[in-house]
């Protein structure tokens, strides 16, 4: 499901000594099925942003476009019940949103309020279960005797109870170990692949942006800055500083070695990558010369 920014404008109470004005003529296209990252330094705009995905927050001017929808600052707050279901939001630290006596009735909650019933909704629960790659053993746990990163797959789980088509992910792996986040990070991979689901991430991680993203939209100061593949925005190394970003390792390594003089065809984004053109470029001998007949 494609989802369209025109010329939106966002200010937080307007009117009061707090006004705030977020959002600054934003244009943009989130792709139907991509993979999109949006990124930007903190205050950039990026929640404001995201809040407007499933109208949580409406435009103070212009129309956001989410699949057949079209929300304008005049949309009413009734019937947007189908839009949200459609396009399901992972906010931060989703766990402290957990309530329910049991994880089947937490993951079954979202699906029981639009009026499935319950023996539908707790088989939806165990899919779900199934799905964030948990045991069906903790159905009937308590989700406050889970770990941390267990309670984090059963608040998505939650979410994907809902059937989404477009899932948000607001920084999903904050706090979690660095094999936490891998893992996350691929569940979400598998998950977009296996559902085809359009993927929407907000990150301070440019390495995630770099091994997952096929989109990336940059904001600065409450406006899109760039928009583009993954290999455009990460060529220009000072464009990205200058806007307070960094580089993924793998693309800050390459730099470091094209400083000393060497040379890539693309700049490379994923180790795989890198270590492919680092073997490219380097004497066969280096590896003990290339087997021979002989050998
Ligand atoms: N509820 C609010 N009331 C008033 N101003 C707000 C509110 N929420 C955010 N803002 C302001 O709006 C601007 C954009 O904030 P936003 O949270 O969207 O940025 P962000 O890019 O998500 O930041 P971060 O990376 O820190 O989460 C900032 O100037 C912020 O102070």
């Amino acid at each position: 499901m494609a989802i369209t920014f025109k010329q939106v404008d966002f200010t937080y109470q307007p009117g009061t000594p707090f006004e705030t004005k977020a959002l600054t003529d934003i244009n943009l296209t989130i792709p139907d099925g991509s993979y999109t990252a949006l990124i930007g330094h903190t205050g950039s705009g990026k929640s404001t942003l995201l809040q407007h995905l499933n109208a949580l927050l409406k435009p103070t001017s212009g129309t956001v476009t989410i699949g057949e929808r079209v929300i304008t600052p005049e949309t009413s707050n009734k019937d947007l019940k189908k839009l949200r279901q459609h396009v399901g939001i992972v906010f931060q630290f989703p766990e402290s949103q957990l309530f329910e006596e049991t994880v089947a009735k937490d993951i079954a909650f979202g699906p029981q309020n639009f009026g499935v019933s319950e023996a539908d909704a707790l088989k939806t629960a165990a899919e779900m279960l199934d799905l964030v790659g948990l045991d069906q053993s903790l159905l009937d746990r308590s989700p406050f005797d889970l770990s941390g990163g267990q309670m984090r797959r059963v608040a998505i789980a939650g979410v994907l109870a809902m059937q989404p088509r477009v899932l948000v992910l607001d920084e999903p792996t904050a706090g979690l170990d660095p094999q936490g986040r891998l893992d996350m990070m691929e569940m979400f991979a598998k998950l977009r692949r296996e559902r085809d689901l359009t993927v929407v991430l907000v990150t301070h991680q440019m390495d995630d942006v770099a091994n997952y993203a096929d989109h990336v939209i940059v904001m600065d100061q409450g406006r899109v800055v760039k928009t583009g593949a993954p290999r455009e925005i990460f060529k220009d190394p000072q464009w990205l500083v200058a806007h307070q970003l960094g580089l993924p390792k793998t693309t800050a390594f390459a730099q470091q070695l094209i400083d000393r003089g060497w040379q890539f065809d693309r700049m490379p984004l994923t180790e795989d990558e890198l270590a492919a053109d680092l073997i490219a470029q380097l004497p066969a001998t280096a590896f003990g010369g290339a087997p021979t007949d002989d050998e």
